[in-house]
């Protein structure tokens, strides 16, 4: 090797990295399966699903700079990648932040320090891929290294249950059946290894918009689908089912043309919309599939991209 040559920096931002700071991955999700059942008192509903991860995600950086007062402040931005919409919402607002504010208080954290986040964000939003709550989940392990917590203490997860129903799930990640409100764990599935397209509409689906719509006019799954999606090993054997995708079409126009489009494209294994929508997922016989169905959406001018089924969970990606 020329020790001359110059030095090749594969990360950019990895140059402006001060020691000590975190980087983590923050996987998006789709839902194999989601049967989502009665209204419970506190508001949500009862819900089966299998959700598994995809390679498509977030990244975080992280750092935790001692201040001389103030107690905890957090600075939470977020920056659009691969030509997503800017998520403008203040860093109050966003999920990440009441993420790192709800488990300090947990561990009864009382330091004076700032803890400042980046995401780059992949993952569009309102789109049922669930990338607010990989965020979430990324921001509370992210957290807890920085502050020398043991990843498995048990205010994490409590944190991630109380942030949103979807946010425990990618503490685990890879494929995994859940019950409750969508954060009960059932059972682990072993993870599907095809290569999957995602498709998205212009406009999302609010998750709870798309709940009251359902609640007006609710759609029941076959009791066999359930039981076969309660007993599934491997993520191949769920059956494609989503019972929130009517209500989530009759609040986006056009939702239901791009839904039967991608079910009717050659090489479709299978296809369905992802959580609340507004994407969808096709599972693809091919890589080569994949990427002709990707370039036959954009066309269209949907947001459209390959992604493959993965056992990433939300994690500190190692320096
Ligand atoms: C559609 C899914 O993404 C499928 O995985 C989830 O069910 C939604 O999970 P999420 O985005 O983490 O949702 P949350 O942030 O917890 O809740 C948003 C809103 O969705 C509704 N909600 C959510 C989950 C659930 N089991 N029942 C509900 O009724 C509630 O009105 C809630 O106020
Ligand atoms: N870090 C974040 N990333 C994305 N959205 C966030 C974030 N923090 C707060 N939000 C708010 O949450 C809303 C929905 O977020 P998200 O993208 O997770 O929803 P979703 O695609 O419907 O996912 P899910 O499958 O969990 O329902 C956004 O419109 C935004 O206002």
């Amino acid at each position: 090797m020329n020790e001359n040559a110059p030095m090749v920096v594969s990360d950019p931002l990895a140059a402006f990295e001060r020691e000590g700071m975190v980087k983590l991955v923050a996987p998006a999700k789709t839902n194999l399966f989601l049967n989502i059942g009665e209204k419970r008192p506190d508001g949500y509903h009862e819900a089966t699903t299998v959700m598994h991860a995809l390679t498509l995600h977030d990244v975080l950086h992280m750092d935790c700079i001692a201040q001389g007062g103030g107690g905890l402040q957090i600075e939470v931005s977020c920056h659009a990648r691969e030509g997503l919409e800017q998520l403008s919402i203040a860093s109050e607002d966003n999920i990440v932040h009441k993420a790192i504010a709800l488990l300090a208080c947990k561990l009864g954290r009382s330091e004076n320090e700032l803890i400042s986040v980046r995401i780059e964000k992949h993952i569009p939003h309102e789109a049922g891929l669930g990338g607010g709550s990989s965020d979430a989940a990324a921001a509370l392990v992210g957290a807890a290294k920085l502050w020398g917590v043991d990843a498995d203490a048990p205010e994490i997860r409590e944190a991630a249950c109380e942030l949103g129903a979807d946010v425990a799930f990618f503490l685990h990640g890879g494929c995994a059946c859940l019950t409750g409100a969508g954060e009960v764990f059932h059972h682990t599935l072993d993870p599907m290894k095809k290569a999957a397209v995602l498709v998205k509409p212009e406009g999302g689906v609010s998750t709870s918009a798309a709940y009251i719509a359902f609640d007006a006019d609710p759609v029941a799954l076959d009791a066999a689908d359930q039981e076969a999606a309660l007993a599934a090993v491997c993520a191949e054997d769920v059956p494609l089912r989503n019972n929130l995708a009517a209500a989530s079409e009759s609040l986006l126009p056009g939702l239901a043309e791009m839904l039967a489009w991608l079910a009717d494209q050659e090489g479709v294994e299978g296809s369905l919309m992802s959580g609340s929508g507004s994407a969808a997922f096709a599972v693809c016989a091919t890589f080569d599939d994949a990427c002709r169905i990707v370039a036959a959406a954009r066309n269209r001018g949907w947001w459209a991209r390959t992604t493959a089924f993965s056992s990433a969970r939300a994690a500190v990606i190692p320096r």
